[in-house]
């Protein structure tokens, strides 16, 4: 696994979005052979979205032949819900890029049959082969799209509760009310997440701290969903400072010895 231990949120999010830009445009994909990349809403990564788009604008990378996967979604929310994973996507990237219709992929929440539509998005994931890279964020308690605490480390897409915790937490795009917040989601499982040929996962805030140790310093655990990172060929964290405040600080300088390079060519 690397780590890559940055000042700030911002610098997350440029750091990120180069990386993808980066991959994107080393792979040249096409319309036969497509870029596919797996995404996360959140807060956390709205800053590596703006920048994708800035670089975008800038003629630095297209998204004309990437095929996009999203992690999760609400169960039973109205389709034009301002807070629908969908509708998150659309708002902060894909109107302000140039990524075509049909290659955008998203778990539809409204399905009469989870099960299906669960089975569905696996399938086709397999169409593409695989998805040459995820980017996560992480839950407080470790939970990576909406696998949380205890959810199988081999587990695929599927429907799933969310905890108390997690609910309390989303409440902020809900006016701070729980009770609109959806009791279940359809996601991706951490199985499906270990598949692809890379992963980068975003953490950033010291409410993520815990999270952060349990997935660099801890077991792996199904407590922390998070910590099957340790498990995968290629997997990277990307966080801030904040974020680190639960770790050894021999830790922290090991990583920031090994990415020096990396670090200063934001
Ligand atoms: N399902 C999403 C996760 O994919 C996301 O990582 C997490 C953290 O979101 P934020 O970045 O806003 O802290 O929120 C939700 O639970």
């Amino acid at each position: 696994m690397r780590l890559i231990p940055l000042n700030n949120a911002k610098d997350v999010g440029l750091w990120s979005a180069r990386y993808i830009a980066d991959r994107i445009n080393k792979f040249q994909p096409t319309a036969e052979r497509p870029f596919v990349l797996g995404l996360p809403t959140g807060g956390t990564p709205l800053a590596t979205y703006q920048r994708l788009i800035e670089l975008y604008q800038a003629g630095e990378v297209s998204f004309k032949n990437v095929v996009t996967f999203n992690m999760d979604e609400y169960v039973g929310m109205a389709a034009d819900h301002p807070e629908s994973y969908r509708n998150f996507m659309y708002n902060n990237f894909f109107n302000h890029v140039d990524i075509q219709e049909q290659n955008i992929n998203l778990l539809d929440g409204n399905t009469a049959d989870h099960q299906a539509e669960c089975q569905r998005y696996e399938d086709k994931i397999k169409t593409y082969g695989r998805i040459n890279l995820f980017m996560g964020g992480v839950g407080n308690d470790g939970h990576i799209a909406f696998n949380e605490p205890a959810s199988s480390l081999a587990s695929r897409t599927r429907i799933k509760t969310l905890t108390h915790e997690t609910r309390i937490a989303n409440s902020r795009f809900f006016e701070g009310d729980i009770n609109q917040v959806p009791k279940y989601s359809l996601t991706i499982g951490v199985g499906t997440l270990l598949d692809s040929e890379e992963v980068m996962i975003l953490i950033t805030g010291h409410n993520k701290a815990q999270a952060l140790q349990a997935a660099v310093e801890g077991c792996v655990n199904h407590l922390w969903t998070v910590s099957a990172l340790q498990l995968h060929p290629k997997s990277m964290i990307v966080c801030d400072e904040p974020s680190t405040q639960e770790l050894k600080v021999k830790t922290v300088k090991y990583f920031q010895e090994l990415e020096a390079e990396n670090i200063t060519h934001i």
